[in-house]
């Protein structure tokens, strides 16, 4: 039995690109780490980014059985490598947000009654009823958001019951377009999880609930009732409560991990699970947000996200239910074009090289002489747009820039419609306002200083860069303790933050400037080549 000083507390992170796993001892130190690479360690998969993009490139599925056979691959290499399975008191976990995963009618027993001996995969390969999941960068629904927002009453109304307007990844839109084009599908369908409570269900052994952070993220959750919408369910596809189960506050305890892990890989029997979450408010958790602060996680997607006491949901951007003061909420804005657009542009300009990437930047002046671009590889969210489209310091329409040009305005673009939106959004940036900064890119320091002029703002990171894994084991610790004592005090010791840039002299008069003029060409672009919404 683990006491205090040796017990473990695990959070998974099943991402886009990868799956990841987090442990943390009692003082909330990291102690393990692991992670499963879905195109390199799964190739036969065939995924560019962890994704399948259809040929109409705007429907963007991934395979459920590849994110099965992705956690038997990270407990396999955690058990040969000695990670203390029976140390673990606790876990919890998060998915992408929006994905969807469609169990078939019968799906639960073969869940409950797994065998040791054989891997999930083998024993859930034929357990779904739609085998590609819907993934957050789909773009395919832009009529089932129309209908949803008619049948509602507006996208106002719709905002205000579920906290955003419609949205095509939102998983109220998929579910309807399953149900419209593959009512069998749909029909033979016994549970919808959302990837979060979809690993949670592999954890339990049985369906686990979808929690009220992760499932504000559908256009179904009433986030005042923190209770489904029954008008939005039936907006959207018939009998779907009873597919959805009923959702439960994102910090409680939902159970225990399956006799299948307790067997096979030694977890205690008695090791709780804390309800799984969505990616970003797992990240909110992770770096342990206060006021002031604004969160920047610069991954597949880029999204800023803020903790709110009051919610005011507007057109643009999403209310979310909090993860961890349930009677709080939190803002976010996701942005599509986040570390695959970088990195395509490293790959053409800078050879593939960061560290080229990065000589480049610096060799280019902050607000890149006037010149912007923007770089919607895929179907942007705000706004609703893909292309690439360049301008000159006179706000002409030129075809190429220099490759160090290039380099500067991929990032300034990226950050000043990050600032841009947030200000519509009702985002107070100002001289309180303190950047916190996590994902992937967040470990580029050239790239945070180019974040730090536009937003005018000090750049902070945490010691680990994965904050919505460190956010589910600290989300577990918080949950097995009972949540008695407040978030902040379990969380302290797990929180120290650095300071790593600071907005150069004169960032501000280049980037408010420049800022005005990125949000008149983002209009003109949208009105001359924008993606009819509504
Ligand atoms: O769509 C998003 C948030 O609304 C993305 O940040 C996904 O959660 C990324 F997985």
């Amino acid at each position: 039995m683990a006491d205090e000083s040796n017990r473990v507390f695990g959070g998974f992170d099943f991402s886009t690109q990868q799956i990841k796993f987090i442990a943390v001892n009692d003082n909330l130190q990291v102690i393990y780490e692991e992670a499963v690479r879905f195109d390199s360690d799964l190739p036969h998969y065939n995924t560019r980014g962890g994704v399948c993009i259809a040929d109409d490139k705007i429907t963007i599925t991934s395979p459920a059985i590849m994110w099965v056979e992705a956690l038997d691959l990270l407990l396999s290499r955690l058990k040969n490598s000695g990670f203390p399975f029976q140390q673990v008191v606790c876990v919890s976990g998060t998915g992408q947000q929006h994905g969807s995963v469609y169990w078939r009618q019968g799906a639960q027993q073969i869940l409950r009654n797994l065998v040791a001996e054989k891997p999930l995969t083998e024993q859930l390969k034929d357990a779904f009823s739609v085998a590609n999941s819907p993934v957050w960068m789909d773009s395919s629904t832009t009529r089932q958001c129309q209908e949803l927002e008619c049948k509602v009453g507006g996208a106002e109304k719709l905002a205000a019951i579920t906290g955003s307007r419609a949205y095509e990844r939102f998983t109220g839109n998929q579910i309807a377009k399953i149900y419209q084009q593959q009512p069998e599908a749909y029909n033979n369908t016994e549970r919808i999880s959302l990837v979060s409570s979809f690993v949670a269900s592999l954890l339990l052994g049985d369906y686990a609930p979808i929690d009220e952070s992760d499932g504000s993220g559908m256009n179904l959750l009433d986030i005042q009732a923190r209770d489904w919408s029954q008008e939005c369910l039936d907006a959207c596809a018939p009998g779907l409560k009873a597919k959805l189960g009923s959702p439960v506050p994102s910090n409680e305890v939902i159970g225990t991990v399956s006799s299948y892990l307790s067997i096979r890989y030694g977890f205690p029997n008695d090791c709780k699970v804390v309800a799984f979450t969505g990616d970003n408010p797992a990240s909110l958790a992770g770096l342990a947000a206060q006021k002031g602060d604004v969160i920047v996680s610069l991954g597949t997607s880029d999204t800023l996200f803020l903790w709110l006491e009051t919610p005011k949901p507007s057109l643009e951007g999403h209310i979310f239910v909090n993860p961890v003061q349930t009677s709080d909420y939190m803002a976010l804005l996701c942005f599509k074009n986040g570390s695959l657009t970088r990195e395509k542009i490293r790959d053409e300009r800078a050879g593939g090289s960061w560290e080229k990437f990065n000589e480049q930047l610096k060799s280019t002046p902050m607000g890149n002489n006037g010149q912007i671009g923007m770089y919607f590889h895929v179907m942007e969210i705000q706004p609703l747009i893909q292309g690439i489209y360049r301008f000159d310091k006179n706000g002409q329409k030129i075809d190429d820039f220099l490759d160090a040009v290039e380099v500067r305005a991929v990032l300034e673009s990226q950050f000043m419609a990050q600032r841009v939106h947030a200000e519509n959004l009702g985002f107070n940036i100002g001289p309180d306002t303190n950047i916190i900064a996590t994902g992937g890119a967040s470990s580029n320091p050239a790239i945070l200083q180019v974040l730090a002029d536009v937003f005018n703002a000090p750049v902070y990171i945490k010691d680990v860069a994965n904050s919505a894994a460190l956010g589910c084991a600290f989300r577990a610790k918080y949950g097995w303790l009972g949540t008695d004592v407040p978030y902040l005090q379990i969380v302290e010791k797990g929180s120290e933050r650095v300071c790593v840039a600071y907005p150069t002299p004169g960032a501000d008069d280049v980037y408010r400037v420049l800022c005005q003029c990125y949000r008149k060409l983002e209009a003109e672009v949208v009105s001359t080549y924008g993606h009819k919404q509504g």
